[in-house]
């Protein structure tokens, strides 16, 4: 029987050499970049299921080293692009791989400079395609140990592609392009929603209240052994995602429904307010995770199965909405500090056919708030074809909707997170901090409007 080509030979008999440690850890990451690539798999996804069999600490170490990879790829493909003669064969893809991971480990990573070089060449031996270029992954590994850091600051490339990069220029300017594409090399903190009030977390989570109401802390590790998420007192959400559902100013009496719900974190913040809170989204599986998010933290809102694009809601099943949130499915591009992958797993066609998506969602929804009411329209996108452009045609369609701007200090908001409209902008290199690791945002942006014809009721 012939070998798999992707089945790693792993050593037997009494010969065999002992098992590099972390062998498996980075054997994951490889795997899981090429889902990415090959299969198209989202990051997360695919190391939940390649990383099932390793311990905590392996999981970890793959994630990081997945992650970096996908993170600083612009500067690791131009190293190798500059230290290889010629690009490996498409056959031995893999290699290419193995090469990119272990630069990421020589270059970003606290990891022994032989550790990242030995396990890539070990992992090239797994496979007759990569095999026989053990010797060139070595060589090349380790003169980008000795030679890297210099090219890289001397080169300085975007790590993400160059499609996105024009797309910041013209939206925010050359220099703010180049911060963010910066910024978004980074890690992101970890910021937690606290159901009630958030002082007395600080000192048992040692986090750091942001202006916003969110918590903010660093290396966390595991979330769930974090304390205060068994009894629910707080969910993982970023600072500026928190924002949307606060400019409704939800409370008792009030009915809302989330219309792009799942997995929760928003329903939650209204559902914590005291609001009679309509959860609706069209995917059951992730509806399902909303409901056990809900659960963990004992709030409630009623579940709907459904497209946001066509709902219909009338007087027989409790009638227009005070308030209505959409958050609406968008390509993520505000979200690359936490999944890197979504710079390479979308497309600018990707970016046209959500656009078409959000403007069908939010014409339906305009007319499932009663007049008087508050809609309230969010993307986690950078991209303004999906925020601000959005809500220029809806206005430019219907004269019964107003803005209602967004004032600076509202909810701890920034002015310079507001945009000229009264709409939230955030950049991932607004709330900058002196330590790196502590600042930074999602790019974010929302828009609040109110339906015109009767006086507000809030
Ligand atoms: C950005 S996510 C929502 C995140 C959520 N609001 C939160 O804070 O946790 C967008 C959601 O829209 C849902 N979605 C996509 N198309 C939809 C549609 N036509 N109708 C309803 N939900 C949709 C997706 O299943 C996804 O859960």
């Amino acid at each position: 029987m012939s070998e798999s080509p992707r089945r790693p030979r792993r050593p037997t008999g009494r010969q065999a050499a002992p098992v590099l440690p972390g062998l498996a850890a980075r054997r994951a990451a490889a795997d899981a970049f090429d889902a990415v690539f090959v299969n198209g798999r989202p990051l997360e996804e695919a190391l939940d299921r390649l990383s099932r069999d390793l311990d905590e600490r392996d999981r970890g170490l793959a994630r990081m080293i997945a992650a970096t990879t996908l993170r600083r790829l612009g500067s690791l493909r131009a190293l190798l692009a500059a230290f290889l003669e010629k690009p490996l064969p498409e056959k031995a893809r893999r290699g290419e791989t193995l090469l990119l991971i272990g630069a990421a480990q020589v270059l970003f990573m606290d990891v022994p400079d032989h550790a990242a070089v030995a396990t890539s060449v070990e992992l090239a031996g797994e496979q007759p395609s990569t095999a026989g270029f053990k010797g060139l992954i070595n060589a090349v590994l380790r003169r980008i140990a000795r030679e890297g850091r210099a090219k890289l600051e001397a080169d300085a490339v975007y790590d993400q592609p160059e499609w996105l990069i024009r797309g910041w220029t013209s939206a925010y300017g050359a220099e703010a392009a180049k911060a963010i594409a910066r910024t978004l090399a980074r890690e992101a903190p970890l910021d937690l929603t606290i159901k009630d009030d958030p002082q007395p977390w600080l000192e048992r989570l040692g986090g750091e209240l942001l202006p916003t109401g969110s918590v903010r802390l660093i290396e966390a590790g595991n979330v769930t052994a974090l304390p205060g998420f068994d009894e629910g007192a707080w969910w993982v959400q970023d600072a500026a995602a928190a924002i949307p559902a606060r400019l409704i100013h939800a409370g008792p009496g009030m009915r809302v429904a989330d219309l792009c719900a799942a997995p929760g974190g928003k329903t939650a913040q209204l559902a914590a307010s005291g609001a009679q809170v309509t959860a609706l989204d069209r995917s059951a599986v992730r509806l399902r995770r909303l409901k056990q998010n809900l659960e963990r933290l004992r709030l409630e809102a009623e579940i709907v199965e459904a497209d946001a694009a066509s709902w219909q809601v009338g007087i027989e099943n409790g009638g227009p909405f005070d308030a209505v949130l959409i958050d609406a499915p968008c390509s993520a591009t505000g979200t690359i500090r936490r999944h890197p992958d979504v710079a390479w797993s979308k497309a600018p066609a990707d970016i046209a056919s959500l656009g078409a998506l959000q403007a069908r969602i939010l014409r339906n929804a305009a007319d499932l708030v009663r007049p008087g009411g508050v809609l309230v329209y969010s993307t986690c996108s950078l991209e303004p074809e999906e925020g601000e452009r959005q809500i220029e045609a809806l206005l430019a369609a219907r004269d019964d909707y107003e803005r209602v701007p967004v004032l600076p200090g509202e909810n701890g908001v920034a002015a310079d997170w507001i945009n000229a409209a009264g709409e939230i902008r955030t950049l991932p290199t607004h709330l900058p901090h002196e330590d790196p690791r502590r600042g930074g945002l999602d790019g974010f942006f929302a828009a609040r409007l109110r339906r015109r014809g009767a006086p507000d009721a809030s």
